[in-house]
């Protein structure tokens, strides 16, 4: 039923798979009277009939200042950093005991799951973070995100929601980032401030003329459009298609995911295999060096195959999990480059062992590859 003729580039749209949605403060609190329960019952309705036809859905959820605010009676949204993490903690428990009870009215497990910079930004907590959502979306729970508010400071905080949902997209290779807000799309002017605004349908993520026209967010709001563009903009990085849209549409999430010309689409430039193999392109720091043998060095670069350590033979280096090495033949010329499994200890381990016996050698195993082929780029043909 998805895959209907859809005209243009909203085809895109009809072969989403797995997406982030993200839904913003002012949506959520009726713009600050307190949790929305009925619109939230309406979101939940649509994400649990994506997740019935098999889609994988993450939970970008922001709200839980703009919640604790209207639980502990304040009317303006403190400035002092304690106050916020204050009315951060007291309304995030609201907020996960909505989606929860909502999701479970279709018998659906939720999950919080709440995020620094720095569990982002620091390699083996990324792939932790990468590894626990994955987990959770194989078991088909539905997580929902947020900042660890309570924890961050000033200095390192994302601020806004829509940057950590990109950064969501990022991590999870997700096809989408969909962005529920006030407003029905992108405008090329702020329609709070302007009444001949007009909706911008359809465009490039990364168009420099989108900085122009997207102006701050509302009182509860932090980004306004502003941030949604640099979102679409990281989004495209790996990949993505980002859609802003207004949550207040009826069935908007269905709709987007039919490839009704609803809200604003911003495409990326590249595909995502082709994204994710330029940005391996452009990673510099390579941390170690793995030597492959003739029937690896084949195998990589005519059939592109993971690369395996069966056939690898020697390794250098003092790499992490996750680190960027590079791949060479017998005589040193470099073959290709790639992102470890393993770190170079236990790659050392398992230099020419085939992949039944990883086990027997480390005690557990992280993954049959040492470099997967989504994760590896080939730097020279024969
Ligand atoms: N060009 C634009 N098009 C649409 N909205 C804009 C634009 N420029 C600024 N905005 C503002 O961005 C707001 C949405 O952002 P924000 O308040 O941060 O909401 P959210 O909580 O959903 O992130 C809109 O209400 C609107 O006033
Ligand atoms: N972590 C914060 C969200 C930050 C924020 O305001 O984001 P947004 O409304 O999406 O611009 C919260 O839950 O209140």
């Amino acid at each position: 039923m998805m895959e209907q003729a859809v005209a243009g580039s909203r085809s895109h749209t009809t072969r989403l798979r797995r997406v982030v949605v993200k839904i913003g403060s002012a949506l959520l609190t009726n713009d600050g009277r307190g949790l929305d329960e009925a619109a939230i019952g309406g979101w939940v309705d649509q994400l649990a009939e994506l997740h019935r036809r098999g889609v994988e859905v993450v939970l970008v959820s922001s709200g839980a200042v703009a919640e604790g605010m209207v639980r502990l009676g304040w009317q303006v949204r403190p400035s002092a950093l304690h106050d916020l993490q204050a009315a951060a903690a007291v309304g995030q428990t609201g907020l996960v005991r909505s989606y929860e009870d909502n999701f479970a009215r279709f018998d659906i497990r939720t999950a919080q799951i709440l995020l620094t910079h720095d569990d982002l930004s620091n390699r083996k907590r990324y792939l932790n973070a990468r590894s626990a959502l994955r987990t959770l979306i194989g078991l088909g729970v539905v997580p929902i995100v947020n900042e660890n508010d309570t924890v961050v400071t000033d200095e390192i905080r994302f601020g806004d929601n829509d940057t950590l949902g990109a950064l969501v997209v990022n991590l999870l290779e997700a096809d989408a980032l969909i962005i529920l807000t006030d407003q029905e799309g992108l405008y090329n002017a702020d329609p709070r401030k302007d009444a001949d605004a007009q909706l911008i349908s359809e465009g490039k993520a990364d168009d420099p003329r989108w900085v122009a026209v997207a102006g701050d967010g509302g009182k509860l709001g932090r980004g306004g459009m502003a941030t949604k563009i640099r979102a679409a903009r990281l989004a495209a990085r790996s990949g993505a298609l980002t859609l802003i849209a207004s949550g207040r549409q009826p069935k908007v999430l269905s709709r987007l995911l039919e490839g009704e010309e609803v809200g604003t689409l911003l495409m990326p430039e590249h595909a995502p295999m082709t994204a994710r193999k330029r940005w391996l392109a452009g990673q510099l720091q390579v941390r170690g060096t793995l030597t492959l043998d003739r029937g690896a060095v084949a195998r990589v670069r005519q059939r592109g195959s993971s690369l395996l350590p069966v056939g690898v033979t020697a390794v250098e280096g003092n790499f992490r999990r996750g680190d960027m090495v590079l791949c060479v033949d017998g005589d040193g010329e470099p073959i290709a480059k790639g992102l470890a499994n393993y770190d170079a200890q236990d790659t050392s381990r398992i230099l020419g062992v085939p992949t039944h016996d990883i086990v027997a050698h480390l005690g557990y195993i992280e993954a049959p590859e040492l470099i997967h082929r989504d994760n590896m780029v080939i730097l020279h043909d024969p």
